[in-house]
């Protein structure tokens, strides 16, 4: 076993086991963070869930609570499996082909990985944004309004027309709601029909997080959302999903340790090789992490 103070800078250097500051495993460190308690119930529960890609195993035993209505970050080295634990959360990986997903994961106590899951339905729930920004190339108006019309949702479409009322009028309130749900309206309100294209880098990604809330989402989950933007419109996101989270469960992936200890109320730390190593209140795994390799993880000295 090596050392946790041996100085790692290579991530296939690291070694699969190592001690904290206390001198406890990673696996008593996790005995620590699964007790991690929060007030409220758990959005999601994943309990010992392992993904592989072809042989590749890139998520093992990942154990964790998602509290609603608030902020999780998900930070680590480059190739921990961030991306693939968010996919996790709405069977995303299930499009990827030589993905195997194995353990379980809850959504509201319901198991989304039993058979019979309607996808569509759970990917309302659980929304998603990319991290380049990905509009249609449409309206602005149109791009907010696509998915309710796909789905034939009650206040637009087909539904709203068999009910009567008026399903423009409908649709009008939608894009406002959005668009300022998504801190986009001031600037394009008077512009709904020009194409979203024209739009500014982060004025796309507030889009494309109206877009995801035009379906009426429980949960968004966001992969390096900011990562393409300058630093005022990363500003605007990080203060939009603060936001976000008081209507929403919103998980991020970000390699921004500073926006994630802006941001998040909760942090968890991937480490190399797929491991969940840490988690808990982001303070506490800023300020006081419990594994000398998140420490150094944090502290720059890796990743
Ligand atoms: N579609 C895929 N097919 C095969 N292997 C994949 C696929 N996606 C991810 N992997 C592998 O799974 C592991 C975890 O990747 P993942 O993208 O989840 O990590 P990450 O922490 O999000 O990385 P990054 O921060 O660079 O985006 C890596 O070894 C990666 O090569």
């Amino acid at each position: 076993m090596s050392d946790s103070s041996t100085t790692e800078t290579a991530e296939d250097e690291q070694p699969t086991t190592t001690t904290t500051t206390a001198g406890e495993t990673v696996e008593e460190v996790q005995d620590e963070w699964i007790e991690y308690d929060f007030d409220g119930p758990a959005k999601f529960s994943a309990t010992d869930l392992n993904v592989w890609y072809g042989d590749d195993h890139a998520l093992h035993d990942i154990t964790i609570d998602i509290p609603e209505n608030s902020v999780t970050a998900l930070i680590g080295p480059s190739g921990c499996g961030k991306s693939t634990f968010l996919r996790c959360l709405n069977r995303m990986n299930d499009r990827i082909k030589a993905a195997r997903v194995e353990g379980s994961v809850e959504l509201d106590g319901e198991e989304i990985y039993q058979e019979g899951v309607d996808l569509v339905e759970l990917r309302k729930r659980v929304g998603q944004v990319f991290q380049s920004p990905n509009p249609f190339p449409k309206s602005i108006r149109d791009n907010i309004a696509y998915g309710p019309r796909k789905h034939g949702d009650i206040n637009t479409g087909l539904l709203a027309r068999l009910l009567g009322g008026d399903d423009r009028e409908r649709e009008e309130e939608l894009v406002e709601r959005c668009l300022r749900g998504a801190a986009l309206w001031e600037e394009v309100s008077d512009r709904l029909d020009d194409n979203a294209l024209g739009l500014s880098g982060g004025q796309q990604q507030r889009l494309c997080i109206a877009r995801a809330l035009a379906v009426d989402p429980e949960v968004i989950l966001m992969d390096e959302p900011a990562s393409a933007l300058d630093p005022i419109a990363t500003s605007k996101i990080e203060d939009l999903v603060e936001d976000l989270a008081e209507e929403y469960t919103v998980v991020i992936v970000t390699h921004n340790m500073q926006q994630a200890a802006r941001i998040s109320d909760q942090t968890a730390v991937f480490l190399t090789g797929g491991h969940l190593v840490e988690y808990g209140d982001t303070d506490q795994i800023f300020e006081n992490p419990q594994s000398q390799r998140v420490e150094d993880y944090i502290t720059g000295k890796f990743g």
